[in-house]
């Protein structure tokens, strides 16, 4: 996970001070790119002890177009719980345009299925696309999209996946990001009996909190360690029957977890 801790030792040296809506402040700057093969591993921070479980359930959830956060917490996961109203509604975010973005005619639209259809029949295409950044229903959002937009791209018999993330809170969301698209992009690839290839990790404002910034330096201190390979049963063959059961992380063998509030 070089990519990520250089990432972060870029926005200590090169950061700029800006204020934010959660006024904590915050190192940002504009425009970074990484880039994960899949084949060399499964890109799940080592330099500290990542909680996958909330990372699998919190990708389950979304799979599910579920935007209230019962299931998250009926599954011991809370990341969400700061922003759910008193009945654990979060408004239409990512579940929601996931799986019925609403359409002009009162329909809905499976972005996920859609996106699926065209990896399996059209690979070539340039329109591989799923979005989150639905502009009409942002007011109703208690977030706004954060990782806003995604595409495929099949070449060679391999899968990969971009990501455009407008906003990332590089120490708390960050790893989490990058490991939900990793593990999306080998689901997705399983699906449409392709080998998965990069993801690609593209940001606007990536950021550290400045009540960051010590956790950030001790997790520079700490030389990464190879990273773990996730198997995925090999029976599930449709994006939409994972459990999550079917995910075993092998040899993720992480340095211990280093606490951070989160900015709300
Ligand atoms: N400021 C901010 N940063 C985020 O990363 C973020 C938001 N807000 N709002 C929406 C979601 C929620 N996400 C979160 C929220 C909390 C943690 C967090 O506290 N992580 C801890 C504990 C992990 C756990 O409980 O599973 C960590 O050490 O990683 C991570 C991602 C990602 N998003
Ligand atoms: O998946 C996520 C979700 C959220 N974040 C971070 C990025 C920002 O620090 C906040 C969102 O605040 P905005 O003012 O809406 O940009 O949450 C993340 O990194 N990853």
């Amino acid at each position: 996970m070089r990519q990520y801790l250089e990432l972060m030792q870029h926005v200590l040296e090169h950061g700029h001070k800006k204020s934010d809506r959660t006024g904590t402040g915050t190192l940002s700057i504009f425009g970074y790119q990484m880039r994960f093969d899949l084949s060399r591993g499964f890109p799940l921070v080592t330099t500290k002890k990542c909680h996958l479980k909330s990372i699998i359930y919190e990708l389950l959830w979304f799979l599910r177009g579920d935007t209230n956060i019962q299931y998250l917490k009926d599954n011991g996961v809370s990341i969400w719980n700061e922003w759910a109203d008193e009945n654990g509604d979060l408004g239409p975010v990512y579940g929601r345009q996931w799986r019925s973005w609403p359409n002009s005619s009162g329909g809905h639209i499976d972005q996920i299925a859609q996106v699926i259809g065209q990896i399996r029949n059209t690979p070539d295409s340039r329109r591989m696309i799923v979005s989150s950044w639905n502009v009409s229903e942002l007011h109703e959002m208690k977030l706004a999209p954060c990782h806003a937009l995604f595409q495929f791209y099949v070449v060679d018999g391999k899968l990969s996946c971009q990501l455009y993330q407008r906003s990332a809170d590089i120490f708390l969301g960050v790893p989490f990001n990058i490991a939900s698209y990793a593990l999306l992009t080998l689901m997705v690839s399983q699906s449409c009996n392709l080998k998965a290839g990069d993801f690609v990790h593209t940001f606007g404002d990536a950021h550290l909190y400045l009540n960051h910034l010590t956790q950030a330096r001790e997790q520079l201190s700490r030389e990464p360690r190879d990273l773990p390979v996730m198997k995925l049963n090999p029976a599930v063959s449709s994006i939409f029957d994972f459990k999550y059961e079917d995910f075993t992380l092998e040899g993720y063998d992480p340095y211990p977890a280093i606490r951070a509030l989160v900015a709300v």
